[in-house]
């Protein structure tokens, strides 16, 4: 049976709600077959992250050698990247196996507070990862540390700072606005040429843990197994809503959406 292949790179997240472990159940979700090269060991629940451990730069390596040498990737999408050195190993990787199509989630911290990728190393981020990818997913925060600019906090601004990130290269710009104050949570697609609005009514529902890689990954899943960007974003949009919807009250803290929700809808 032919099947679509996506490789995840990122780090574990051992609460399960985001990093590898969101990226696998989606994939599995969206009936592709999910690999994985981790780039740290996070202790991590639904109260916060408790420790990081980065995997040695030839760890990573070796683990794109071993997939990618013999399995390969339709898509290869990108988490939490730690350094320079990491992101490095990845686009050496992406090049010599000429992987055709990338996404990239900037993950630059965890929604309660932690680092994830280095700061000094989103310099290295925009300039060699960041124009190989076919779409960059942001969200509001990733955005304005990307852009140096002041907090981006209306759809006119997030307007502007789509283009403007498409000017660092990448074939398409999908941001995020689950952190846009309002009763609207709206993301921009742009592909240098067309602005898609994807507006949804803002959910209540406070198990959000894991949203954004839960919604690159469906754009992953998609695209790998053809769809144009456009159609992946949509069929990502209902997945991540449905995920929303039927977050899971479970932990003390902040739960994790729930990665089933949109096989199991009506
Ligand atoms: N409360 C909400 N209601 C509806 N959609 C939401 C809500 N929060 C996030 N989303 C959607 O979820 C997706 C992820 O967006 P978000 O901006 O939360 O990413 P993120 O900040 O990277 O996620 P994370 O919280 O995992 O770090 C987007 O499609 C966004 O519109
Ligand atoms: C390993 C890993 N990758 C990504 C995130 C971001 O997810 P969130 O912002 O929902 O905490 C995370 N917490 N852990």
């Amino acid at each position: 049976m032919a099947v679509a292949k996506v490789l995840t790179i990122a780090g574990s997240d051992s609460g399960g709600g985001a990093g590898i472990q969101a990226d696998l159940k989606t994939f599995q979700e969206l009936d592709t077959y999910g690999m994985s090269a981790i780039t740290a060991i996070t202790a991590q629940n639904t109260l916060g992250v408790q420790s990081i451990y980065p995997v040695q730069p030839e760890v990573l390596r070796e683990q794109l050698e071993s997939v990618l040498s013999d399995i390969g990737a339709d898509v290869v999408k990108t988490g939490m990247l730690v350094s320079a050195e990491h992101i490095q190993v990845i686009t050496e990787m992406l090049s010599k196996y000429a992987v055709k199509q990338v996404v990239i989630d900037p993950v630059l911290g965890s929604t309660s507070g932690s680092e994830l990728t280095k700061k000094e190393a989103i310099s290295e981020l925009i300039h060699t990862l960041w124009p190989m990818a076919t779409v960059v997913t942001p969200n509001l925060i990733e955005a304005a540390r990307v852009l140096s600019c002041p907090p981006i906090e209306t759809v006119e601004a997030m307007e502007e700072a789509t283009y403007r990130l498409h000017e660092l290269g990448s074939a398409n710009v999908l941001l995020k606005g689950g952190h846009l104050p309002g009763d609207e949570s709206v993301d921009l697609l742009y592909d240098g040429k067309t602005l898609h609005h994807f507006t949804q009514k803002r959910l209540n529902g406070t198990s959000t843990h894991g949203t954004g890689c839960t919604f690159a990954s469906a754009i992953a899943a998609e695209l790998a197994k053809g769809s144009s960007m456009y159609d992946a974003v949509q069929t990502a949009k209902t997945f991540i809503t449905c995920s929303i919807k039927e977050g899971l009250a479970i932990g003390e803290g902040i739960g994790p959406v729930f990665h089933s929700a949109y096989r199991r809808r009506r």
